[in-house]
């Protein structure tokens, strides 16, 4: 028997206050299991709203979610049921308690019946690698192994579906790269996973499909590739000039800047360029086009390779705004 779709959210809307401000339009997502599906979009684009309504803490003010094929705003309880949420730089754990007891408090409060209890709370702390630390007192805890309770507690009733939104925000690089590892195996074990984060080599590394969101709505979805697609990019030329080639690097933007978006920034005392081409573009098009402004200069870090998600993401930023 083929498992139900994770999470089936069809166009859902959210308006708030008296004004009936829109926050969510028409936003419909699908997660299949064992499938990592991410939301992307600027602050206040409406990804939070869009969790808070998955969760079933949030009523839509129209529109409908499913949660392994259960009708979460008919039936919100049993719903919750099949779901785990992990928000961001989230407290709510007892300091004072250990690892393996705050689980337990949460099984107790998730109806985790007596028999299961005792295993649910070992397999989720093995989930996120705790196991040696389940007798530890949380407020001992690094942010990064408390992040990683936090998943263990979502997954303490093994949900068809996870929420996760902004998990890894706030915490060390190499930290936040252990807590993509957990997001990983659990979509490998079956989970199907809706992510939202701010984080673009996160969402390229972890996620199946993209949905990116503007002012409420899903503006396009799809892979990296896809999303630069309708960002209207193919390649991009990356390249450094020393801080004494000014001019160059000038002429570099005004002259191809005509044409193409062209980014320069200072980086370690060097002039950081990259170069958007269309994709109605080659490869030899592009070196070509680059080769008439930079005439006899070759800088040797230059490369050119397909737009990157962060490339095509602020390519497409002032069709996000609200
Ligand atoms: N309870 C509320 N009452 C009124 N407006 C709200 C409420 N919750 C959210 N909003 C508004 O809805 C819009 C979407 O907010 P939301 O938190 O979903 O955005 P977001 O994409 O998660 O942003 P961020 O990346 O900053 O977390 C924002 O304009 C926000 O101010």
């Amino acid at each position: 028997m083929t498992s139900p779709t994770a999470l089936v959210a069809h166009a859902l809307r959210r308006e708030f206050g008296k004004s009936a401000f829109v926050a969510v339009d028409d936003v419909s997502l699908r997660v299949e299991p064992g499938h990592i599906h991410a939301l992307l979009g600027p602050n206040g684009a409406g990804k939070t709203t869009t969790v808070r309504m998955c969760a079933t803490l949030l009523e839509p003010t129209s529109g409908s979610v499913s949660v392994a094929g259960i009708d979460a705003v008919r039936q919100p309880h049993r719903a919750r049921r099949h779901l785990g949420l992990v928000l961001g730089g989230e407290l709510g754990f007892y300091g004072r308690a250990s690892a393996r007891d705050n689980l337990g408090f949460f099984a107790d409060l998730q109806g985790v019946s007596g028999r299961e209890r005792r295993a649910a709370i070992d397999r989720a702390l093995a989930l996120v690698d705790l196991a040696d630390s389940a007798d530890v007192r949380v407020q001992e805890f690094s942010r990064g192994m408390t992040q990683r309770l936090h998943l263990a507690r979502a997954a303490l009733t093994q949900p068809e579906l996870l929420l996760l939104d902004e998990p890894t925000t706030g915490l060390d690089p190499d930290i936040a790269l252990r807590v993509r590892d957990v997001i990983r195996e659990f979509a490998a074990s079956g989970i199907g996973v809706l992510l939202t984060s701010h984080s673009m080599p996160e969402v390229e590394e972890l996620a199946d499909v993209i949905s990116v969101i503007g002012a409420g709505r899903i503006v396009t979805r799809g892979n990296v590739a896809d999303i630069a697609a309708f960002a209207g990019i193919g390649l991009t030329t990356s390249f450094s000039l020393p801080a004494r080639a000014s001019g160059l690097a000038q002429t570099c933007v005004e002259r191809l800047g005509e044409h193409f978006t062209v980014k320069r920034r200072p980086q370690s005392g060097r002039w950081a360029l990259s170069v958007y081409w269309p994709r109605s573009l080659s490869r030899d098009d592009c070196s070509h086009t680059l080769s008439q402004v930079l005439g006899d200069v070759t800088p040797t870090d230059l490369v050119t390779r397909p737009a990157s998600l962060e490339e095509a993401y602020l390519a497409l930023a002032e069709r996000l705004s609200r």
